[in-house]
């Protein structure tokens, strides 16, 4: 176990849990060393049968937990920026969940405090870039055969949203994937956000605005509009059409298993990420301790999480407010690289 990366991992609910069974038992190279959640109950239930990691109440004192040489933050977004100043303080590598901090001031304190240190220390868990249809995407728009980009439609579905959703989060907390995946296939910065309301469906909690229709404008042109519906009752779908000068890519269209029976077929449609995404956690789990077991930082930065959450902060503006809002980004500290590299 000596040679193993002892990782801290910071809330046990849906993804924390996930994350667990993942470095445990899929991943190679890590141990879980340590997990925090105030509900002592669900991180031993996380944990269980899992030698030699240790359960806390508090963030702080799974940091301080012997063994602990990384932290994977899974607790809810707020609690976020708190976790990862801990962690730079302590020099631990950190991989985040997303959001990195959900307000963009609060991402901003991150991502400085970070650049102060002179190095990176923090991975966000933006997975799409781990995804192998994400990864194709990426490197035939890299590849120039598509020629110049001009659109990305994406549509982006859930069966239902947890009981705490709020209108807002479906840009914050969803559409923030698709932030990154398009700053990130793109190689370019979003510059302004118009968020429009399509009627609600029945099936939505009252209130909840969904679904809801995102675009967004680039600092080239480009334009890349999304549907976001997180009640639609029928299926986990993420998809995205990339149009280029000269040709045109789609993904999210893997075909699940088909069943024939009783005279008819049918095909199974994953009902959540954890399904859907399933291949890129791992992948970006393994990356990640890969990296960190070789002293370097890799993957979607601090800027990245940054950026992130001002767009998103924007695209809840243009909600609430209504009409288009410019974006406007903070100098980026020589730490970090240009989207899309
Ligand atoms: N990458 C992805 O596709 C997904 C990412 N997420 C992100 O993962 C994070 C966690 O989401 P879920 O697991 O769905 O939430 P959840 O509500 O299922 O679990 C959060 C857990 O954190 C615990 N917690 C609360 N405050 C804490 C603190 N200060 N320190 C440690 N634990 C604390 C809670 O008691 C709870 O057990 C969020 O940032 C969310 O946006 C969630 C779903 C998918
Ligand atoms: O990150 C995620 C959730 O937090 C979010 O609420 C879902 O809409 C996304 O599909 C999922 O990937």
């Amino acid at each position: 176990m000596a040679d193993l990366l002892g990782v801290a991992v910071l809330g046990a609910g849906h993804m924390g849990a996930d994350h667990v069974r993942r470095l445990d038992r899929v991943v190679s190279g890590a141990r879980v060393a340590a997990v925090a959640d105030p509900d002592t109950a669900r991180a031993a239930a996380a944990v269980a049968g899992i030698e030699g990691a240790s359960v806390h109440a508090e963030a702080a004192a799974a940091l301080a937990a012997p063994g602990v040489q990384a932290v994977l933050i899974a607790s809810p977004g707020p609690a976020h920026e708190e976790a990862l100043l801990a962690a730079f303080a302590r020099g631990l590598p950190v991989l985040c969940e997303k959001p990195m901090v959900p307000d963009s001031a609060g991402a901003l304190r991150v991502a400085r405090a970070e650049a102060r240190l002179g190095r990176r220390l923090a991975q966000i868990g933006f997975m799409r870039r781990y995804d192998a249809g994400y990864l194709r995407l990426k490197s035939l728009l890299d590849s120039g055969e598509l020629g110049r980009a001009l659109m990305l439609h994406c549509v982006h579905r859930n069966v239902s949203s947890p009981p705490h959703f709020t209108s807002a989060m479906l840009i914050n907390s969803s559409v923030a994937h698709e932030i990154d995946a398009a700053r990130w296939l793109l190689g370019q910065e979003l510059t302004a956000v118009t968020v429009l309301r399509p009627a609600s469906s029945a099936g939505a909690p009252a209130g909840l605005v969904d679904p809801q229709f995102v675009l967004f404008e680039t600092e080239r042109g480009a334009l890349v509009d999304v549907e976001v519906f997180v009640n639609c009752g029928f299926g986990y779908q993420v998809r995205c059409e990339a149009v280029g000068e000269t040709g045109s890519a789609r993904i999210g269209e893997e075909h699940g298993m088909v069943v024939t029976a009783r005279g008819g077929a049918r095909e199974e449609v994953p009902q959540d990420y954890l399904v859907r995404f399933a291949d890129a956690y791992d992948r970006e789990v393994q990356a990640w301790v890969d990296a960190t077991r070789r002293g370097r930082v890799t993957g979607p930065s601090a800027w990245d999480g940054y950026a992130a959450s001002v767009v998103a902060e924007a695209g809840v503006r243009s909600l609430t407010d209504g009409g288009r809002v410019p974006i406007d980004l903070a100098a980026r500290p020589d730490l970090y690289a240009p989207a899309g590299r």
